[in-house]
């Protein structure tokens, strides 16, 4: 390992130069630009390894129902394969091809490089739609969206009747959602035989009929049989992954058939520790360094477990930064992690200033399907932060685990898709032979009380019988009915209790928050509830670096209430909302509303800064503040309503 890192003190002041920013070019592009951007674009469309295999996936898809697609990563399967398939005729009479992502970022990109490849409009035949954010219209016929969102159409539309094929990619990943969704997308196609099915007995009969009564009748039948085929034709389904278990998935679809597409479209170089590293934020600082002073250009993507430590990293990186002639200071560091507003999430994917290498910091949100241009180098440390759940106590936590053999080949994935790359795992190559194959399935490591209000919701009432994947365990369940009962979501007979369980399914929230905010308009309180559950659905609010920690408490306690946690939290949030009032007066003559946000920006992040607190928590949960208003059960909306009109209470940093 180079010495840079390991020799440099970590506490140099920083630099007080401006950092250079990332911008969106937009000069219009010439035809010819345009045209030139075209054929390069076609040229590697052609060049995918999936393109020579079309005729016969689409083929594939023709003769099977439920189809599984295995191909490395960067084969093209989440791009070209909806494509294949829209132009093969599989969108009749307006139907949709709805592709699943496990993540917000994957779905956005994603369609938005299908649209550029089809020469169209995001949001005309190829959009997306995500929670808070609908990119569809009418005529879009390719729709990525989230696996959690198509779970919300199937509250409103059980049959989800617009689609004729739907897709699930990264089905490895696990997810809570993908779980429950493949069961439900099991039920759908069932459902959706069965009902041309009983529309065909009926039909048969009346067409026997209408042969000794009137002839005019039999054709009225095979038309209604038409309309009922054409309404409910049957469900294609996908599932898609580099790195799935295909012989699982086969058989939980009753041996369905799986495919692998071979090939990959560049090469990319594994190289591993010696030894095993003590400290994995030091190795992967030293090797962003390593890369950054030895290598040839090529933007940097390493992967961290949370907001934290990707702060702290980028602080380090700003620090050694200094150190270095001034000539190779010339390295940018971008952030991409969930809680990250989406606005921000976007900046990993501009290029950086002419001269400049970026190094992306990012959790795992950045792993799979995603591609970010100019990446050639991939750091991965080899942990990821999961969730865990202790039925027994019913508490659920955050811990930091070993990625499984499937992340790691997602994580090295991200190199290499626009041309050959390496990927710098940052442990022993006998520890790989360690890890899990795959990740465990999010369903086993979760509390299952919101995935049990939606099933509730979707009428399915027996949970235990439900035709999971992988089955939670009884005691998980048993834990989670507990917890809805005692949050009155149930009845006695372990129904959707009304109104307010179906109001619990409604929010998008998990279920403790929903009922505190349910409660909280008869309490009188729906203001501060409000703030609580956005405060407590960020990461940390409070920031607390190592090196500052009695300062650190000392800032707190000028928050603290003796009334506990929640109340501390809206005491944050209560004095970030009177400096922005202040600031509002104090600015009451200038007129540009850009410059405002931006003066109180600075101002708001300044005060962040002095007091310890998170500045981008604190504006992420802010947000979420905002968003939450409209799935606030109706019948204390109308105070909310007033509330905001009375105290003009309007939040814009
Ligand atoms: N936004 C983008 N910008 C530039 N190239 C892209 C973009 N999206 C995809 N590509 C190109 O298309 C290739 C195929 O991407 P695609 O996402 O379809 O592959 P995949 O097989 O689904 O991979 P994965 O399993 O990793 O999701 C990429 O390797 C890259 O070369």
């Amino acid at each position: 390992m180079p010495s840079i890192a390991q020799n440099g003190s970590r506490n140099t002041t920083q630099s007080r130069k401006q950092k250079p920013v990332l911008k969106f070019s937009n000069q219009p592009r010439s035809a010819a630009d345009v045209i030139a951007r075209r054929e390069i674009i076609k040229r590697q469309r052609e060049s995918l390894p999936i393109a020579s295999v079309k005729e016969r996936l689409v083929q594939e898809v023709k003769n099977h129902d439920i189809l599984i697609i295995v191909g490395e990563t960067g084969s093209g399967k989440t791009t070209q394969l909806p494509q294949f398939l829209f132009n093969a005729g599989f969108c009749p009479d307006g139907k949709v091809i709805g592709i699943t992502q496990p993540r917000r970022v994957a779905a956005v990109t994603v369609a938005k490089r299908v649209a550029e490849e089809c020469g169209v409009e995001l949001g005309q035949k190829v959009g997306y739609s995500i929670r808070f954010d609908d990119n569809t219209s009418s005529s879009t016929r390719i729709k990525y969206m989230t696996d959690g969102l198509l779970l919300r159409e199937a509250l409103l539309d059980p049959y989800l009747s617009r689609y004729s094929v739907i897709i699930v990619d990264e089905a490895h990943e696990r997810t809570v959602h993908t779980d429950v969704l493949l069961g439900l997308l099991k039920n759908v196609q069932r459902a959706r035989v069965k009902s041309v099915n009983d529309h065909v007995i009926v039909n048969n009969k009346k067409a026997s009929n209408s042969i000794t009564n009137e002839n005019g009748k039999g054709a009225e039948c095979t038309t209604l049989l038409k309309q009922c085929q054409r309404k409910f034709p049957p469900l294609k389904l996908i599932i898609m992954s580099a790195s799935l278990d295909a012989r699982l998935f086969s058989e939980y679809f009753g041996g369905a058939r799986a495919v692998h597409v071979e090939g990959r479209q560049h090469h990319v170089d594994v190289f591993y520790t010696l030894h095993a590293e003590t400290d994995y934020v030091d190795a992967a600082l030293i090797t962003i360094f390593q890369i950054h002073l030895e290598e040839g250009p090529g933007d940097i993507l390493v992967f961290l477990t949370g907001q934290e430590e990707i702060e702290g990293v980028e602080r380090l990186v700003q620090e050694q930064l200094q150190k270095l002639p001034e000539e190779r200071k010339k390295l940018l560091t971008v952030p991409i992690f969930s809680s990250l507003p989406s606005e921000k999430q976007m900046r990993v994917f501009m290029p950086a200033p002419a001269g400049y290498r970026k190094v992306i910091l990012a959790t795992n949100i950045a792993e799979t399907s995603v591609t970010i241009p100019g990446i050639k180098f991939v750091i991965d440390p080899g942990f990821v932060k999961a969730r865990s759940y202790d039925p027994v106590k019913g508490m659920e936590s955050l811990i930091i685990i070993p990625t499984s053999k499937a992340q790691a080949l997602q994580r090295s994935g991200r190199a290499g898709r626009e041309g050959p790359g390496k990927c710098f795992r940052l442990y022993p190559e006998s520890e790989f032979e360690k890890l899990e194959d795959s990740t465990k399935p999010e369903i086993k490591r979760c509390n299952l009380s919101n995935v049990i209000l939606q099933l509730k919701a979707l009428g399915i009432d027996d949970i235990i019988g439900f035709d999971f994947l992988e089955k939670p365990s009884r005691a998980a369940i048993q834990k989670s009915l507990e917890q809805l009962f005692l949050l009155g979501a149930l009845t006695d007979d372990c129904k959707l209790s009304d109104p307010v369980g179906h109001q619990m399914a409604r929010l998008p929230l998990d279920p403790i928050y929903s009922k505190a905010l349910i409660l909280a308009s008869q309490f009188n309180c729906l203001e501060e509830m409000l703030i609580a559950v956005s405060m407590l659905s960020v990461e940390s609010i409070f920031y607390n670096p190592r090196e500052k920690s009695a300062e650190a408490k000392t800032a707190k306690k000028c928050f603290a209430s003796p009334d506990g946690d929640h109340l501390t939290l809206i005491n944050v949030y209560r004095a970030a909302d009177e400096l922005l009032q202040k600031r509002r007066m104090e600015l009451s003559t200038e007129k540009n509303e850009k410059n405002i946000k931006g003066k109180n920006e600075k101002i708001v992040r300044k005060w962040c800064k002095e007091n310890f607190i998170n500045s981008r928590s604190l504006k992420h949960a802010c947000d979420i503040h905002r968003l939450f208003t409209p799935f606030v059960p109706p019948f204390f909306l109308f105070s909310l309503r007033l509330f905001y009109f009375l105290v003009g209470f309007i939040y814009k940093f």
